[in-house]
Protein backbone atom coordinates (compact mmCIF):
# COMPACT_ATOMS: atom_id res chain seq x y z
CA UNK A 1 0.00 0.00 0.00
CA UNK A 2 1.28 3.74 -1.22
CA UNK A 3 1.81 6.10 1.75
CA UNK A 4 -0.50 8.73 2.14
CA UNK A 5 0.59 12.64 2.15
CA UNK A 6 -0.66 15.68 2.52
CA UNK A 7 0.90 19.24 0.25
CA UNK A 8 0.71 22.22 2.06
CA UNK A 9 0.47 24.33 -1.18
CA UNK A 10 -0.73 24.42 -4.56
CA UNK A 11 0.87 27.11 -6.60
CA UNK A 12 2.70 26.49 -9.31
CA UNK A 13 5.27 24.73 -7.71
CA UNK A 14 2.54 22.64 -6.19
CA UNK A 15 2.07 21.48 -9.62
CA UNK A 16 5.69 20.39 -9.94
CA UNK A 17 5.55 18.68 -6.33
CA UNK A 18 2.53 16.47 -7.62
CA UNK A 19 4.15 15.98 -10.39
CA UNK A 20 7.38 14.31 -9.55
CA UNK A 21 5.54 12.73 -6.34
CA UNK A 22 3.59 10.66 -9.15
CA UNK A 23 6.71 10.10 -11.25
CA UNK A 24 8.06 8.00 -8.16
CA UNK A 25 4.96 6.32 -7.47
CA UNK A 26 5.36 5.73 -3.88
CA UNK A 27 3.09 8.36 -2.10
CA UNK A 28 -0.93 8.36 -2.41
CA UNK A 29 -1.53 12.20 -2.56
CA UNK A 30 -4.42 12.84 -0.20
CA UNK A 31 -5.24 16.10 -1.16
CA UNK A 32 -3.84 20.08 -0.52
CA UNK A 33 -3.88 22.91 2.24
CA UNK A 34 -3.79 26.03 0.94
CA UNK A 35 -4.53 29.44 2.84
CA UNK A 36 -6.03 31.08 -0.31
CA UNK A 37 -7.32 28.36 -2.66
CA UNK A 38 -10.96 27.39 -2.23
CA UNK A 39 -12.07 23.80 -0.80
CA UNK A 40 -13.62 21.40 -3.18
CA UNK A 41 -11.11 22.89 -6.44
CA UNK A 42 -8.34 20.81 -7.52
CA UNK A 43 -4.69 21.23 -9.08
CA UNK A 44 -3.60 18.76 -11.39
CA UNK A 45 -6.46 16.20 -10.26
CA UNK A 46 -5.26 16.56 -6.31
CA UNK A 47 -8.59 18.19 -4.64
CA UNK A 48 -7.95 21.06 -2.07
CA UNK A 49 -9.53 20.32 1.20
CA UNK A 50 -9.01 23.73 2.84
CA UNK A 51 -6.39 25.53 5.14
CA UNK A 52 -3.88 24.31 7.28
CA UNK A 53 -6.08 24.25 10.37
CA UNK A 54 -7.35 20.83 9.07
CA UNK A 55 -3.67 19.60 9.45
CA UNK A 56 -4.44 18.10 12.89
CA UNK A 57 -7.87 16.14 11.93
CA UNK A 58 -5.80 14.70 9.12
CA UNK A 59 -3.28 13.34 11.59
CA UNK A 60 -5.64 11.78 13.18
CA UNK A 61 -6.72 9.89 10.43
CA UNK A 62 -3.67 8.40 9.71
CA UNK A 63 -1.47 10.42 7.40
CA UNK A 64 1.74 10.62 8.25
CA UNK A 65 3.55 12.79 5.48
CA UNK A 66 3.63 16.09 5.19
CA UNK A 67 4.82 18.35 1.96
CA UNK A 68 5.97 21.83 1.43
CA UNK A 69 4.58 22.53 -1.47
CA UNK A 70 5.11 26.48 -1.59
CA UNK A 71 7.86 27.99 -4.26
CA UNK A 72 9.90 30.56 -2.99
CA UNK A 73 11.85 33.67 -4.60
CA UNK A 74 14.07 34.72 -1.93
CA UNK A 75 11.71 35.27 0.86
CA UNK A 76 12.18 31.44 2.80
CA UNK A 77 9.70 32.24 5.72
CA UNK A 78 6.65 30.90 4.44
CA UNK A 79 8.61 27.43 3.72
CA UNK A 80 10.14 27.95 7.38
CA UNK A 81 6.61 28.29 8.82
CA UNK A 82 5.34 25.13 6.76
CA UNK A 83 8.07 22.79 8.08
CA UNK A 84 7.47 23.85 11.61
CA UNK A 85 3.72 23.35 11.67
CA UNK A 86 4.26 19.85 9.96
CA UNK A 87 6.83 18.97 12.18
CA UNK A 88 4.45 20.38 15.49
CA UNK A 89 2.21 17.99 13.92
CA UNK A 90 4.34 15.14 14.16
CA UNK A 91 4.14 14.83 10.25
CA UNK A 92 7.50 13.32 8.77
CA UNK A 93 8.53 15.35 5.57
CA UNK A 94 10.08 12.65 2.98
CA UNK A 95 12.32 14.03 0.10
CA UNK A 96 10.72 14.53 -3.27
CA UNK A 97 13.20 13.38 -5.65
CA UNK A 98 11.84 13.54 -9.28
CA UNK A 99 12.13 10.14 -10.86
CA UNK A 100 14.53 11.95 -13.95
CA UNK A 101 16.97 13.35 -11.39
CA UNK A 102 20.16 11.59 -11.01
CA UNK A 103 22.21 11.70 -7.78
CA UNK A 104 25.30 10.15 -6.67
CA UNK A 105 24.73 7.44 -3.93
CA UNK A 106 27.54 9.38 -2.11
CA UNK A 107 24.48 12.46 -1.80
CA UNK A 108 23.45 13.16 2.23
CA UNK A 109 20.30 15.14 2.44
CA UNK A 110 18.28 16.70 5.52
CA UNK A 111 14.24 16.30 5.11
CA UNK A 112 11.45 17.82 3.34
CA UNK A 113 13.57 18.98 0.19
CA UNK A 114 12.03 18.77 -3.35
CA UNK A 115 14.80 17.45 -6.13
CA UNK A 116 12.98 18.44 -9.65
CA UNK A 117 13.11 17.30 -13.08
CA UNK A 118 16.46 16.77 -14.91
CA UNK A 119 18.46 17.58 -11.71
CA UNK A 120 22.01 16.03 -10.76
CA UNK A 121 23.64 15.60 -7.60
CA UNK A 122 26.95 14.70 -7.66
CA UNK A 123 29.30 12.25 -5.10
CA UNK A 124 29.53 14.11 -1.82
CA UNK A 125 26.96 16.98 -1.99
CA UNK A 126 25.47 17.46 1.29
CA UNK A 127 22.22 18.94 1.09
CA UNK A 128 19.99 20.49 4.42
CA UNK A 129 16.43 20.60 5.00
CA UNK A 130 13.62 22.31 2.92
CA UNK A 131 15.43 22.70 -0.19
CA UNK A 132 14.28 23.06 -3.02
CA UNK A 133 16.41 22.28 -6.52
CA UNK A 134 15.11 23.33 -9.31
CA UNK A 135 14.64 21.62 -12.88
CA UNK A 136 17.71 21.12 -14.81
CA UNK A 137 20.21 22.66 -11.64
CA UNK A 138 23.69 20.83 -11.90
CA UNK A 139 25.22 20.80 -8.22
CA UNK A 140 28.62 19.56 -8.80
CA UNK A 141 30.47 16.66 -6.58
CA UNK A 142 31.28 17.87 -2.45
CA UNK A 143 29.05 20.84 -2.40
CA UNK A 144 27.36 21.85 0.46
CA UNK A 145 23.91 23.56 0.59
CA UNK A 146 22.40 24.90 3.63
CA UNK A 147 18.42 25.09 5.23
CA UNK A 148 15.69 26.36 3.22
CA UNK A 149 18.19 27.04 0.35
CA UNK A 150 16.33 27.59 -3.67
CA UNK A 151 18.85 26.92 -6.36
CA UNK A 152 16.57 27.59 -9.35
CA UNK A 153 16.07 26.06 -12.83
CA UNK A 154 19.49 25.66 -14.97
CA UNK A 155 22.14 26.93 -11.86
CA UNK A 156 25.32 24.55 -12.02
CA UNK A 157 27.41 24.67 -8.97
CA UNK A 158 30.80 23.33 -9.82
CA UNK A 159 32.72 21.46 -7.36
CA UNK A 160 33.00 21.87 -3.74
CA UNK A 161 30.64 25.47 -3.62
CA UNK A 162 28.78 26.21 -0.80
CA UNK A 163 25.60 27.72 0.03
CA UNK A 164 24.70 29.23 3.05
CA UNK A 165 20.94 28.67 4.58
CA UNK A 166 18.25 30.86 3.29
CA UNK A 167 19.75 31.85 0.20
CA UNK A 168 18.43 31.91 -3.93
CA UNK A 169 20.53 31.75 -6.15
CA UNK A 170 18.83 32.78 -9.06
CA UNK A 171 17.89 30.81 -12.81
CA UNK A 172 21.05 30.21 -14.96
CA UNK A 173 23.73 30.80 -12.52
CA UNK A 174 26.82 29.74 -13.15
CA UNK A 175 29.21 29.32 -9.55
CA UNK A 176 32.61 28.77 -10.30
CA UNK A 177 34.61 25.55 -8.40
CA UNK A 178 35.91 26.20 -4.35
CA UNK A 179 33.35 29.46 -4.06
CA UNK A 180 31.24 30.30 -0.57
CA UNK A 181 27.73 31.98 -0.79
CA UNK A 182 26.46 33.54 2.24
CA UNK A 183 23.00 33.21 4.36
CA UNK A 184 20.31 34.71 3.21
CA UNK A 185 21.81 35.95 0.25
CA UNK A 186 19.84 36.56 -3.03
CA UNK A 187 22.26 35.85 -6.32
CA UNK A 188 20.22 37.58 -9.56
CA UNK A 189 19.18 35.19 -12.56
CA UNK A 190 21.57 34.77 -15.28
CA UNK A 191 24.70 35.51 -12.65
CA UNK A 192 28.37 34.19 -12.88
CA UNK A 193 29.97 33.61 -9.45
CA UNK A 194 33.71 34.08 -9.94
CA UNK A 195 34.32 35.13 -5.93
CA UNK A 196 33.15 34.25 -2.59
CA UNK A 197 29.68 36.89 -1.70
CA UNK A 198 28.89 37.88 1.86
CA UNK A 199 26.04 37.10 3.78
CA UNK A 200 22.87 39.18 3.48
CA UNK A 201 23.68 40.01 -0.16
CA UNK A 202 21.79 41.11 -2.98
CA UNK A 203 24.58 40.43 -5.94
CA UNK A 204 23.89 39.83 -9.60
CA UNK A 205 25.67 39.94 -13.06
CA UNK A 206 28.45 38.22 -14.98
CA UNK A 207 30.60 38.57 -13.23
CA UNK A 208 28.54 38.73 -9.70
CA UNK A 209 28.89 41.45 -8.02
CA UNK A 210 27.52 42.43 -4.75
CA UNK A 211 24.42 45.10 -5.06
CA UNK A 212 23.74 45.81 -1.89
CA UNK A 213 22.33 44.32 1.23
CA UNK A 214 19.16 41.57 1.05
CA UNK A 215 17.32 42.85 3.50
CA UNK A 216 14.15 40.45 3.53
CA UNK A 217 15.46 37.39 4.95
CA UNK A 218 17.71 39.60 7.57
CA UNK A 219 14.36 40.58 8.95
CA UNK A 220 13.42 36.99 9.40
CA UNK A 221 17.12 36.38 11.22
CA UNK A 222 16.66 39.72 13.47
CA UNK A 223 13.01 38.78 14.67
CA UNK A 224 14.43 35.13 15.90
CA UNK A 225 17.27 37.16 17.68
CA UNK A 226 20.12 36.28 15.09
CA UNK A 227 22.75 38.57 14.20
C1 LIG B 1 10.32 27.60 -11.56
C2 LIG B 1 10.68 29.08 -11.33
O1 LIG B 1 10.22 29.93 -12.01
S1 LIG B 1 11.76 29.45 -10.05
C3 LIG B 1 12.06 31.19 -10.19
C4 LIG B 1 13.45 31.52 -10.65
N1 LIG B 1 13.60 32.99 -10.72
C5 LIG B 1 14.69 33.62 -10.28
O2 LIG B 1 15.66 32.98 -9.90
C6 LIG B 1 14.64 35.12 -10.30
C7 LIG B 1 15.69 35.74 -9.39
N2 LIG B 1 15.44 37.19 -9.28
C8 LIG B 1 16.18 38.14 -9.91
O3 LIG B 1 17.11 37.87 -10.66
C9 LIG B 1 15.73 39.59 -9.66
O4 LIG B 1 15.99 40.34 -10.83
C10 LIG B 1 16.48 40.21 -8.44
C11 LIG B 1 15.88 39.60 -7.16
C12 LIG B 1 17.96 39.98 -8.51
C13 LIG B 1 16.29 41.73 -8.42
O5 LIG B 1 14.93 42.01 -8.40
P1 LIG B 1 14.46 43.53 -8.12
O6 LIG B 1 14.98 44.00 -6.81
O7 LIG B 1 12.98 43.55 -8.34
O8 LIG B 1 15.25 44.35 -9.20
P2 LIG B 1 14.72 45.21 -10.44
O9 LIG B 1 14.00 44.33 -11.43
O10 LIG B 1 13.97 46.39 -9.90
O11 LIG B 1 16.07 45.69 -11.13
C14 LIG B 1 16.90 46.67 -10.56
C15 LIG B 1 18.11 46.83 -11.47
O12 LIG B 1 18.93 45.65 -11.37
C16 LIG B 1 19.06 45.03 -12.64
N3 LIG B 1 18.96 43.59 -12.45
C17 LIG B 1 18.00 42.93 -11.74
N4 LIG B 1 18.24 41.60 -11.76
C18 LIG B 1 19.35 41.43 -12.49
C19 LIG B 1 20.07 40.27 -12.85
N5 LIG B 1 19.69 39.05 -12.45
N6 LIG B 1 21.19 40.42 -13.59
C20 LIG B 1 21.59 41.68 -14.00
N7 LIG B 1 20.92 42.80 -13.67
C21 LIG B 1 19.82 42.68 -12.92
C22 LIG B 1 17.90 45.55 -13.48
O13 LIG B 1 18.19 45.51 -14.85
C23 LIG B 1 17.77 46.95 -12.93
O14 LIG B 1 18.78 47.76 -13.52
P3 LIG B 1 18.49 49.32 -13.86
O15 LIG B 1 18.23 49.99 -12.53
O16 LIG B 1 19.79 49.76 -14.50
O17 LIG B 1 17.32 49.33 -14.76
Amino acid sequence: MKKKLILIGGGGHGESVIDSIRSANEYDIIGILDQTLEAGTAISGVPVLGTDELLSDLCHQGISYGVIAVGSLGDPRPRIRIYETLKQNGLVLPNIIDKSAVLSQNVSMGEGSFIGKGVIIGAGAVLGKGCIINTGAIIEHGASIGDFVHIAPGCVLCGNVSVGEHTHIGAGTTVIQNITIGDNTMIGAGSLVLRNISSHTLAFGKPAKEVGVYEQSYDYRRSRGKP
